[in-house]
């Protein structure tokens, strides 16, 4: 018998929407979970069926092995805790914190209230009014209310997003921690990737209703299977493989390759063996063993690219400036990476006197340059130039829009992926 929480084939449907369609999911005991989509993907039908707040047509929600579908949602022993915390306002805290310890005598139930507190960093908060708690706060009674009553599974929609992004960080992170000292099992909607990614022990990943991956972090970033959820992870550009070899990029290309080949995180033998990213008798699996061509494309994590000084190191490949600007700490550029008609590369090269090929960012490819036939090699119907964000080095100085800057390649920080239909 499964235990924990197991999804078979739920399905949501609302007047002329199907919200969630045929997910299985299983959660197990003491894991966070985080579901991640776009505006209107699913994940709050989904967590409200789990919840009881939605009616299922068809499918299951069992917990351990048993169906609680026909259980009402007070039964369920889940806790629920929503964005905008829902707060009692004519309870003080440690009312609110109480409410679900109806059935626990008066001394403990004030024991559990300071615990609680104490737990979400808000020790002797017990008599201060709600009203003049600031949002921050108030989620952390929230959440103390929510695990007081230690529900055997803690259901959270959208948590934090009501707070402005510095707390949503510092909160993320807390409430991770209190989650595993609880070693609370938690479903956990956000549509905020970096707050997924702290919380979570594993990611599902929904578009239009259907859960379309579940991984680690780490096998989302190093393996995301589909331009899909490579794009919704910030992934970018993605590129085909004429494009990079004519920049230069074959190694890397050949390396995500390999990495695909060996399954996520580069484990030989892991399950991406058969195919790439994971699934058996993907696309991949058809292709020239262990180099997926015809459907793939390489797509480029957050911070693969490096840009370097203008007119340095003329043999990496070139690319046009057309933004600067300041994100976190990190300078970025936003460069037009050239087109297929890869010649783009070679020749501007040769124009900012330069000189030499397109070679590749990567040391031991130096003199792997791009070949007149494959920068002759376009993609037909690709687009004549990319957008790509570069970090900029400190060593560039000065960028400005215009400049052609010498683009250095973090063949680690890309991954092959399924070119969706
Ligand atoms: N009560 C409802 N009646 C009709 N349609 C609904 C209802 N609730 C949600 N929907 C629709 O179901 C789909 C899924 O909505 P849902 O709120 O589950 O998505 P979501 O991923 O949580 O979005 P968000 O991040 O914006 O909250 C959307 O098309 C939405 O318009």
């Amino acid at each position: 018998m499964s235990t924990g929480l197991s999804l078979r084939g739920l399905t949501v449907v609302y007047p002329g929407t199907t919200a969630v369609q045929d997910v299985d999911l299983d959660l197990a005991d003491g894991e966070v979970l985080a579901l991640l989509g776009a505006s209107g993907s699913g994940k709050s039908s989904l967590l409200r069926a789990v919840a009881g707040l939605e009616d299922v047509a068809s499918g299951q929600v069992r917990w351990d092995g048993r169906d609680v579908v026909t259980v009402p949602v007070h039964r369920r022993g889940f806790g629920l805790m929503f964005q905008d915390g829902q707060l009692f306002p004519f309870r003080d805290v440690g009312g609110n914190v109480a409410y679900g310890l109806a059935g626990t005598p008066r001394s403990s139930r004030e024991a559990v209230v300071r615990r609680m507190l104490h737990l979400v960093g808000l020790p002797g908060f017990e008599r201060r009014a709600v009203s003049t708690l600031s949002g921050g706060q108030a989620q952390r009674v929230a959440l103390a209310r929510a695990l007081a009553p230690r529900p055997r599974l803690l259901l959270l929609d959208e948590p934090l997003s009501a707070l402005d992004r510095a707390l949503r960080e510092q909160l993320a992170t807390d409430v991770r921690t209190i989650l595993r000292e609880q070693g609370t099992t938690a479903l956990y909607v956000t549509h905020d990737q970096d707050e997924a990614m702290t919380v979570a022990d594993r990611v599902g990943i929904m578009e239009g209703g259907r859960l379309v991956r579940v991984d680690t972090p780490e096998g989302l970033w190093s393996d995301p299977g589909s331009a899909f959820v490579a794009r919704f992870l910030g992934f970018g550009p993605l590129l085909a493989r004429e494009e990079v070899v004519a920049l230069g990029w074959g190694q890397a290309w050949a390396r995500a390759a390999g990495r695909a080949a060996a399954g996520p995180g580069g484990r030989p033998g892991g399950p991406a063996a058969a195919g790439l990213g994971g699934r058996p008798g993907g696309p991949a699996a058809a292709g020239t063993g262990g180099s997926p061509e015809g459907s793939a494309l390489l797509a480029l994590a957050p911070g693969a690219l490096s840009a370097l000084a203008p007119g340095s190191r003329p043999d990496l490949p070139r690319a046009r400036v057309t933004g600067v600007r300041l994100r976190r700490g990190d300078r970025l550029v936003e460069v037009d990476l050239p087109g297929p008609g890869a010649t783009a590369v070679s020749s501007a090269a040769a124009a900012t006197g330069s000189g030499g090929p397109a070679g590749s960012a990567e040391p031991e490819a130096a003199t792997a340059p791009a070949t007149p036939t494959a920068a002759a090699t376009g993609v037909a119907g690709a687009p004549a130039s990319r957008t790509a964000t570069a970090v900029l080095a400190a060593s560039a100085g000065a960028v400005e829009p215009g400049d052609q800057v010498a683009l250095l390649l973090d063949a680690d920080r890309t991954a092959l992926v399924r070119s969706d239909p």
